[in-house]
């Protein structure tokens, strides 16, 4: 079964969801990603509605808050059914136990969503961590750390730059899952991204999901877009 990858569903409302999910054959079920800007604006209902159209859904909320919070989030959101949900690493060990336990106890069927957690954003450099967040290490130490973090609190994963992928595995296991978004074929617009990789990159430095939004959502043929990037994502080409 070839790998999907993610589409970011970057859209203010479901109208522009709707023109965009036209370019698609509707039989095809997709792996999208809902995040700030959409579900901000539509609500809850969005999720039950892609779900519908039989597309698979990461809810990219990246919460952060004080653990108790967290995990009250957590629970209301595991009711959704998504496939997978999403915390920043930086709120601490306590607070992803919290989410895993608010994700475990709402959802209905005892299935729950997989749970990952944002270690550096791929917006940002190794200067900018320094300078901005006060942090005298490497990038990927930091990346590390959180990665490390993660796995104490039990969760299946983290989202980080491809680039990162290997190491990540090395200190954690094989099986963590790393998700990588800054996704960007040769040539495409890199944007406010900074630790980009091609989609064959991404496979060769052994990602587990790419997240890809504007090389998809920008393109003048967006299934064309979608299909090229998913060659190249299984090794197709
Ligand atoms: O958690 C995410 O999905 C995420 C984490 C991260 O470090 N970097 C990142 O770009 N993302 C998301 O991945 C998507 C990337 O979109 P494009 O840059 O348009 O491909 C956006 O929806 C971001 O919110």
């Amino acid at each position: 079964m070839p790998q999907r990858p993610i589409i970011a569903l970057d859209f203010p409302n479901k109208e522009e969801i709707i023109s965009f999910l036209n370019h698609f054959p509707s039989e095809e079920s997709l792996y999208v990603k809902v995040g700030m800007e959409l579900f901000y604006q539509e609500g809850p209902e969005i999720v039950t509605w892609l779900k519908s159209l039989g597309h698979d859904v990461f809810l990219d909320l990246k919460l952060h808050d004080i653990p108790n919070t967290v995990e009250s989030a957590m629970r209301g959101l595991a009711k959704l059914g998504v496939s997978m949900t999403n915390v920043h690493a930086a709120g601490g060990i306590n607070m992803m136990e919290g989410a895993l336990r608010g994700l475990k106890e709402g959802s209905v069927d005892g299935n729950r969503p997989l749970l990952i957690a944002v270690t550096q954003l791929t917006s940002t450099s190794e200067e900018a961590m320094q300078h901005e967040q006060g942090l005298m290490m490497t990038l990927e130490d930091s990346v590390i750390h959180y990665a490390k973090m993660s796995q104490i609190a039990g969760l299946d994963g983290v989202v980080c730059s491809a680039l990162e992928a290997n190491t990540i595995k090395k200190h954690t296991s094989t099986d963590f899952i790393c998700l990588t978004p800054g996704i960007r074929p040769l040539g495409a617009a890199v944007g406010d991204q900074q630790r980009v990789v091609t989609p064959g990159g991404a496979r060769d430095l052994s990602a587990n999901f790419i997240v890809v939004g504007r090389p998809i959502t920008r393109a003048n043929n967006p299934y064309q877009a979608y299909q090229e990037i998913k060659k190249e994502w299984n090794g197709e080409v």
